[in-house]
């Protein structure tokens, strides 16, 4: 074959796969895993399954199986539905502590155009089968994605979304607690807060709401972004609440939310404070993000000695008027992809497959977190870190006359 004909049909097979990349897949793949899957030999698919997504306790994670009418919900309305198991090893004086951990990730269910309200009730009536689903698979904790009860408009900078905003015990949170009660679930619910007792001002919250339904306490996101379309900072500042471990009926579990996963202190505050499963709810698009998604939580888990899970909504959300943000790019009316591919990081280095990078979804893990401990006495980073060194240079770098401590070769500006 003629090179330049080759180079033709190259750049056809290209086009052919963007086009099927526009509806959100990878080359017509809702995943990676399922990509890989397809096209690899079996042999070749474990051995890049091996190092891709680790191993725990020495081999591949068991799929658990679910009640046939879960699963047939999951059809029916659409959604993927995937169940895995990690193990720790056995041990002689602890039982194994085994919690079933669920994530949503899902779409806006009615354009941005529609009323406020439908908007909203149309998210609740979507969730309501993912959330039974999770239930009647026995989930423990359940939790959803960032501000999961409104669509992500805050790359407009249109003050007009501030009214999805609603207090902790308000309209979203009681729709959940119907749930926590009904399935014994722990649920975290990442909502727009409104602080009604200190004038009216806005959070990027998570609720964690107990078993019993009552409301355990609040989260406010602690570090908010400033990069690309992301302009949150003209909603609601950087969160007051510092870093706070709920300790509930099913472990002790902590939310880093969205953009802190890109702040390696952040997530050991967390650590520090007890926590073994840090949940990582997010709304993040595939331009931006999607390379760092599966490195930073796994790197969290393994460097913390703690559980990861992360949940990214998923699809395009397009708003009325198209906006700018002052990185040169010309005016657009949505933010990109939301490309899903929410999965559980362990402290083990291993890893579940993600959901679908373009529909909603429901994961399950059941987790031992014995393993937690297992891996800090294997590993031992909590007791070969320097926190006293840390802390000297932290101090340091805060007073006004800090000096980077750089010891310049001698020789680097002597003339020769
Ligand atoms: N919601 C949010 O914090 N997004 C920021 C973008 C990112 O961190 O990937």
């Amino acid at each position: 074959m003629e090179k330049t004909q080759a180079s033709e049909m190259q750049k056809g097979e290209v086009k052919e796969q963007l086009k099927a990349s526009s509806d959100g897949s990878i080359c017509g793949f809702d995943s990676l895993h399922r990509l890989l899957k397809e096209n690899l030999k079996p042999q070749h698919f474990q051995e890049v399954s091996r190092l891709l997504i680790g191993l725990n306790c020495g081999r591949g994670l068991d799929a658990i199986s679910l009640p046939e009418s879960v699963t047939a919900v999951s059809v029916e309305h659409g959604f993927d539905l995937q169940a895995f198991s990690f193990h720790a090893d056995k041990e002689l004086l602890r039982e194994p502590r085994v919690v079933r951990v669920g994530l949503i990730q899902n779409s806006i269910a009615l354009p941005t155009t529609a009323p406020f309200l439908d908007q909203k009730m149309a998210i609740f009536k979507k969730l309501k089968p993912i959330i039974d689903a999770a239930g009647a698979s026995g989930v423990n904790i359940l939790c959803l994605q960032e501000a999961w009860m409104m669509p992500f408009a805050f790359c407009t900078r249109e003050k007009r979304w501030c009214e999805f905003a609603e207090p902790v015990d308000g309209e979203s949170t009681q729709f959940l607690q119907s749930f926590a009660l009904k399935y014994n679930m722990v649920i975290i619910s990442p909502i727009l807060e409104r602080d009604i007792n200190h004038g009216k001002v806005l959070w990027n919250t998570a609720v964690v709401i107990g078993n019993h339904g009552n409301i355990i306490g609040k989260h406010r996101k602690n570090h908010i972004p400033r990069v690309g379309d992301f302009n949150e900072s003209t909603y609601y500042m950087e969160g007051n609440t510092g870093h706070p471990v709920f300790e509930t009926a099913y472990g002790k579990i902590a939310i880093n939310i969205c953009y802190g996963r890109h702040h390696p202190l952040n997530w050991l505050a967390f650590g520090l404070n007890g926590a073994e499963i840090v949940f990582n709810p997010s709304a993040t698009v595939g331009e931006l993000s999607e390379p760092m998604w599966p490195i930073e939580a796994r790197n969290a888990a393994i460097a913390n000695s703690y559980f990861v899970a992360s949940i990214n909504r998923v699809g395009t959300e397009t708003f009325p008027n198209p906006f700018t943000s002052g990185d040169g790019k010309p005016a657009h009316a949505d933010f990109g992809h939301f490309y899903g591919s929410s999965h559980f990081s362990a402290p083990d280095a291993s890893c579940t497959p993600s959901l679908s990078r373009n529909r909603d979804g429901l994961i399950i893990a059941d987790m031992d977190l014995n393993l937690c401990r297992q891996l800090k006495d294997k590993w031992g980073f909590r007791m070969t870190a320097r926190y006293d060194l840390y802390a000297d240079t932290l101090a340091r770098y805060l007073k006004p006359d800090f000096e980077p401590q750089v010891i310049s070769d001698p020789l680097l500006h002597k003339k020769y």
